[in-house]
């Protein structure tokens, strides 16, 4: 054998066991991954609107999930069913299931205090209270019943540094939060959802109002945060999808049409819908 056969052969062994290796990572992860919610034939009307229909997706722990799809389609809804926030709205009737870490979120055993606690929510506009930088973070522990100041002071400073954002503010947590840019405000959201120790973010366009700077902090925080919770993001920007999620959910008309790993649903889409969306036909 001459001896760039034999190069061949040793670089085609080398890709053989990379791709060997590479499979079985992968199972290894799909072995590991546990969903965190998993959605069962779940409806949803708003009184004659239909506006969930059957749907069914697993979100797995420790993952970012994204949820795309136009306007109008339901992914608001959907993340809001979550935490049962949607039932809020007086008309809302649902069917099906939803288990959050095998157990039904309607189960009368899981209170909704208990759920929201576990499930905790940022929204697109950066919504902090009129009040300092230090009360916004410390409310959901006070609300938990924390009062002695040195453990509150604790629970503040590591969910800052958990938000990132204890470097930028730490000689001001006297200051009100408003005075703070968009970007840091939301933040501080995340720093306050943090502060309940949750065990999910949902997260409704909570870059939409922000400028590229801020958003690509919030997407390397989210990069560092899906380590220790369970991260599902709803936004329009298919960009930022591609960029951050593992796995993405394209909901069409109420109806999720397609749910896979992130690259699949960019690169190789299976229904014609998907790849009209994703490559900007409509929208
Ligand atoms: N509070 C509400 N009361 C009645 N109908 C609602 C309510 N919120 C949403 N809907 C309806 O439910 C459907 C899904 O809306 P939803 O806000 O979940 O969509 P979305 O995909 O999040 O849209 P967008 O991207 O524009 O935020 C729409 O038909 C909408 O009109």
């Amino acid at each position: 054998m001459t001896l760039t056969k034999v190069k061949e052969e040793k670089d085609m062994k080398t890709i053989h066991d990379a791709t060997v290796q590479d499979r079985s990572v992968e199972n290894q992860a799909a072995e590991q991954a546990q969903p965190v919610f998993q959605s069962k034939n779940f409806n949803l009307w708003y009184g004659d609107n239909h506006a969930l229909q059957n749907v069914d997706l697993d979100f797995n722990r420790n993952e970012i999930s994204a949820i795309i799809g136009p306007s109008g389609c339901g992914k608001s809804t959907f993340i809001k069913a979550l935490n049962r926030m949607v039932e809020l709205v007086p008309i809302v009737r649902t069917e099906g299931d939803i288990l959050y870490r095998d157990q039904s979120i309607f189960d009368k055993s899981l209170t909704v205090e208990e759920l929201r606690t576990k499930v905790g929510m940022v929204f697109q506009k950066p919504n902090p209270f009129p009040k300092s930088i230090y009360d916004n973070v410390a409310y959901g522990a006070r609300v938990h019943g924390i009062r002695n100041k040195k453990v509150l002071d604790q629970v503040v400073e590591k969910s800052l540094k958990g938000a990132a954002i204890w470097e930028e503010v730490k000689d001001r947590l006297n200051d009100n939060a408003y005075g703070l840019s968009g970007g840091q405000q939301q933040r501080i959201c995340i720093a306050r959802a943090l502060a309940i120790e949750p065990d999910v973010i949902l997260m409704d366009e909570p870059t939409s109002a922000l400028d590229p700077i801020s958003t690509t902090k919030i997407e390397d925080l989210m990069q560092e945060l899906k380590k220790e919770y369970s991260i599902i993001i709803v936004t329009h920007n298919m960009q930022q999808a591609a960029r951050i999620s593992d796995r993405t959910a394209f909901f069409y008309q109420g109806h999720v049409i397609e749910y896979d790993r992130t690259n699949v649903i960019f690169e190789k889409p299976k229904d014609q819908r998907t790849e009209d969306y994703v490559s900007g036909r409509f929208g």
